[in-house]
């Protein structure tokens, strides 16, 4: 398995990721937050021509006074000369200053943009989109990979900058110096600059494994700590610290090949780069024999030799961040292009006096275009002010009903209605305001029960929290822990029992006030008591209000006014409680398993043999049950 699990992740990096940004197209990217922070940008480019004029002026005072102050004994142009070695330096200091604080803020406002942007994206994706992603690689996505963009922003876009002014200030004053030295000097560059787009590759792929697998490692590690139950209940912790181990082996493997690759780039590049020393050493040397050259012009070529080794090796250095931040910004870029499924119209309207009517008409669903269909030919009308339950087996598509309802997606064919409102009419706010979730696994956020009964109205009265946690039945219980509404609660509400958590969520959603609700009924074991608290909670909850209650509890089928079974993303029945028993259809059936001692019309379950008769309502082709000898086989039941 933790081949698979590896095995998946290399496929992954050839097919998820695919490295197709050139650097010219990142920075092509970024010009946009470039140009939205350009005056910190504008003012370190001044700084770095201011730079790269004054650190040419150096070998020129220390040529000036070879050549011309030491042979013509002039003493008294030593006090100028120092003086104006000490000036050039002071102004490079402030320069220097001036350059670095301005593209550090240049670099770390840019990093903001982009990871907002980037969060705000995430934050206003589909929900479809977070089906097929781990939580831990989008995690890596917006903090280690922004990082790594920004070390490229913040570290080496100015050192490039600079450099390469640099570079064609010196060239250009060697060119003029002596033309024949320079070009033997500049023979390695074609060289150098061919070895670092070959290593450049290299070290992209290399790179590649990488992220991809530190952003496995992260996907673990979320994985496995929010699950951290699951696997203590089950003793799987040494597994799972073997698994952890292949991965972080996996990651380390990588890294060692990026480095690997990295460290030969770099002395291969300072063998070329030396090569330019011995040749003006020995060219230079016989210049200056031969009449053609001064002693000092040949100290100032040399300077400046120097002064020119320095961005090459810089450079040499930041390929390796380079490397890293083009695929970084490849993971960051490829998130920000992804369109969400799930749109506003440009003219889509606020939903405003709402009666609470829920349509949906000739609904056809799969999940992704090409995947299953999950829901057929779907019709169903719900008054305002009803309570529906959905019912059928495992699969049979009551949750999709009710994320259709909320908009998470969008049907293929057919549409549904909020009265009178198309959904994908209305502004997703306004539609979002009037519909409340109540789902099974209730999760609370890190913060206090106040914060999180806020959550639903976020400018909600403490007045109003308050009438709300006394409806949900939560008041209680919450003046029972010293802080009261000021108590934190753990990330997931870990302090707090599933009856409590259940009751706040109920308190979030009343706060909240819409006039349509999901429910999805919690199958956990509550004990008695918190049953029926939550029981009366859910009551106040539904009364008044449209709802969709996927069924687990026996009162809610009771109480509903309308009783939907589905089998297969088709509805088989419908009708109130009585009516469906009276029918001796697949709810009696489903009714007379699961509460043998409630049923009155069916006393035992070979008696189900009838049942084959049944037919979905109005569609063709569904199966009916499937019957083997005398006895029934169904479909595996988790709710109802
Ligand atoms: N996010 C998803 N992506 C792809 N397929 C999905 C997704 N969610 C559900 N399905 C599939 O859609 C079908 C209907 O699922 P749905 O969750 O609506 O059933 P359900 O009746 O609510 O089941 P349960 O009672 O077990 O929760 C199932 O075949 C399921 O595998």
């Amino acid at each position: 398995m933790q081949a698979n699990v590896l095995q998946k992740i290399a496929e992954n990096k050839n097919g998820d990721v695919q490295i197709n940004r050139s650097v010219k197209k990142l920075y092509k990217r970024l010009w946009v937050y470039i140009w939205q922070n350009k005056l910190p940008f504008a003012i370190a480019i001044v700084m770095i021509f201011c730079l790269s004029f004054v650190q040419v002026l150096i070998p020129q005072i220390t040529r000036y006074a070879i050549d011309t102050v030491i042979p013509g004994k002039n003493f008294d142009q030593l006090p100028w000369i120092g003086g104006a070695i000490l000036l050039v330096s002071l102004l490079v200091g402030v320069f220097n200053f001036l350059r670095s604080y301005m593209m550090s803020l240049f670099g770390h406002r840019i990093l903001n943009n982009i990871r907002n942007d980037l969060y705000q994206h995430i934050q206003k994706l589909s929900i479809s989109f977070f089906d097929n992603r781990r939580t831990g690689d989008l995690m890596s996505r917006l903090s280690g990979d922004v990082n790594a963009m920004g070390n490229l922003i913040t570290a080496d876009i100015p050192e490039i900058f600079a450099d390469s002014i640099t570079v064609v200030a010196i060239s250009v004053y060697l060119f003029s110096t002596d033309w024949q030295l320079t070009v033997m000097v500049l023979v390695t560059w074609p060289l150098m600059i061919y070895l670092s787009q070959v290593f450049g590759k290299w070290m992209r792929d290399a790179y590649r494994d990488v992220q991809v697998s530190g952003a496995a490692i992260n996907s673990h590690i979320q994985d496995t700590i929010s699950n951290i139950n699951i696997i203590k209940s089950f003793g799987n912790e040494q597994y799972e610290i073997d698994r952890f181990a292949d991965y972080s082996r996996h990651y380390m493997d990588a890294n060692i090949r990026a480095v690997r690759l990295w460290s030969l780039f770099f002395p291969v590049i300072g063998i070329l780069n030396n090569l330019g020393t011995l040749i003006v050493v020995v060219f230079g040397s016989s210049e200056v024999m031969l009449g053609r050259l001064t002693i000092g012009e040949l100290a100032a070529f040399l300077a400046y030799i120097s002064q020119m080794n320095q961005p090459i090796r810089r450079f040499s250095k930041v390929m390796n961040i380079m490397q890293r931040a083009i695929v970084a910004s490849d993971r960051v870029f490829e998130i920000l292009d992804i369109k969400p499924e799930v749109t506003e119209k440009e003219d889509a309207v606020a939903i405003a006096n709402l009666q609470g009517k829920v349509t949906f008409e000739n609904v056809e669903f799969a999940y992704s275009h090409n995947g299953q269909v999950v829901l057929h030919e779907f019709n169903l009308e719900i008054q305002p002010g009803m309570t529906v339950a959905l019912v059928g087996s495992s699969g049979a598509g009551k949750s999709t009903v009710a994320k259709l309802a909320m908009r998470f997606y969008d049907p293929q064919k057919g549409r549904i209605l909020l009265d009178a409102y198309d959904l994908r009419d209305v502004t997703l706010d306004s539609l979002r305001d009037r519909v409340g979730i109540v789902s099974q696994e209730t999760l609370l956020l890190y913060g206090t029960i106040r914060d999180n009964i806020a959550y639903g109205k976020l400018d909600a009265t403490d007045e109003e929290i308050e009438v709300a946690a006394k409806a949900a039945n939560a008041h209680q219980f919450i003046m029972s822990f010293p802080e009261g509404y000021n108590s934190i609660i753990g990330e997931r509400g870990l302090k707090l029992s599933g009856g409590q958590r259940q009751r706040l969520a109920i308190a979030r959603v009343l706060v909240k006030n819409p006039q349509f609700i999901v429910l999805d009924e919690a199958t956990s074991a509550l004990d008695t008591e918190s049953e029926s608290l939550i029981q009366e909670s859910l009551q106040k909850l539904l009364k008044d209000r449209t709802s969709i209650v996927i069924a687990h509890r026996l009162s809610t089928i009771y109480n509903a006014d309308l009783i939907i079974v589905m089998e297969e993303g088709r509805i088989l029945e419908m009708g109130t409680h009585a009516e469906l028993i009276a029918k001796r259809g697949r709810y009696a059936y489903l009714h007379g398993i699961q509460f043998p001692q409630k049923t009155t019309l069916l006393e035992s379950i070979e008696e189900i043999k009838e049942i084959k008769e049944i037919e979905p309502i109005g569609v063709k082709g569904l199966k009916p049950l499937k019957v083997v000898e005398s006895k029934v086989v169904v479909p595996e039941l988790t709710t109802f």
